[in-house]
């Protein structure tokens, strides 16, 4: 892709770029899934190739493993990796104490498991992400796809006793057929409204049966980057309660900008 970015783009691209701070050499990076984590794949990639960056990086789905390949970034499992030093990834919506929801690409399974077994995670988002309380975004929960309507209707009955303000939820679908994730399950969308207790909701979700993982990061992110659509990103870091404000220019190179994943 070359020309003009769209200001959502230029907000991605800035956070993503600025994010790369995080990343040392020899590190063991977790590489999230989606359009914001993509940018950050291929800063990364352009700093192997370029400036002959050594990381290892543990993709959080096919998708980000075949980007990572493409840009020159070693591919590891997290089994061969066991611990990580960084996990970078995008949100779709996050709260002030930098909670999370997260899945919107159907990805929240291994980005939960990648980001929990990180020193660090550190989410990059452009500032429409940002929300008071969490629930507007629907809440992706991964469900086995053996009776699934069952889980579906537990998860419903649940929600009567939650601080929620709607209980509906929807198969996702890929066209004609459910989605089916990464690790051949579905994902239900919890059209919630309003999370009044995501903490207490993330943990009675997974007490169901047929439930295998929800979209709630709760107690996992350690700092968020902030992209505006001007170059301006801000980085807050919720451990040392510290915000940083910087411009970042924008370099529009063919490398970095051809084949932008969606
Ligand atoms: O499953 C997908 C992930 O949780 C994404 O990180 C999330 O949906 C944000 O994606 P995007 O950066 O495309 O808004």
């Amino acid at each position: 892709m070359t020309g003009e970015l769209s200001p959502i783009d230029k907000a991605k691209f800035v956070a993503a770029k600025k994010a790369t701070d995080f990343v040392e050499d020899g590190m063991r990076v977790g590489l999230g899934t989606g359009s914001t984590a993509a940018w950050l794949v291929r800063c990364l990639g352009e700093m192997v190739r370029e400036d002959g960056l050594r990381i290892k990086g543990v993709p959080t789905s096919t998708r980000t493993a075949e980007l990572a390949r493409e840009v020159g970034i070693e591919v590891i499992s997290l089994d061969a990796a066991k611990w990580l030093d960084v996990t970078i990834d995008g949100a779709d919506e996050f709260d002030g104490e930098l909670n999370l929801i997260k899945g919107g690409g159907g990805a929240l399974l291994q980005e939960k498991i990648v980001a929990t077994a990180s020193d660090q995670m550190v989410v990059i988002a452009d500032i429409g992400k940002e929300v008071e309380t969490l629930g507007a975004f629907p809440l992706p929960v991964e469900v086995v796809p053996f009776g699934w309507q069952t889980s579906q209707a537990l998860i419903e009955e649940t929600l009567v006793g939650m601080d929620v303000l709607g209980r509906s939820s929807t198969l996702r679908m890929n066209g004609d057929a459910p989605f089916i994730t990464d690790e051949g399950n579905h994902i239900l969308d919890l059209h919630l409204g309003r999370i009044g207790n995501p903490r207490q909701l993330a943990m009675v979700l997974n007490q169901i049966p047929g439930v295998v993982e929800n979209g709630l990061f709760i107690d996992i992110c350690d700092a968020v980057v902030i992209g505006y659509g001007d170059g301006r990103v801000e980085v807050r870091d919720i451990n040392a309660g510290t915000v940083e404000e910087a411009t970042l220019d924008f370099v529009e190179t063919d490398n970095l900008f051809t084949d932008l994943a969606d």
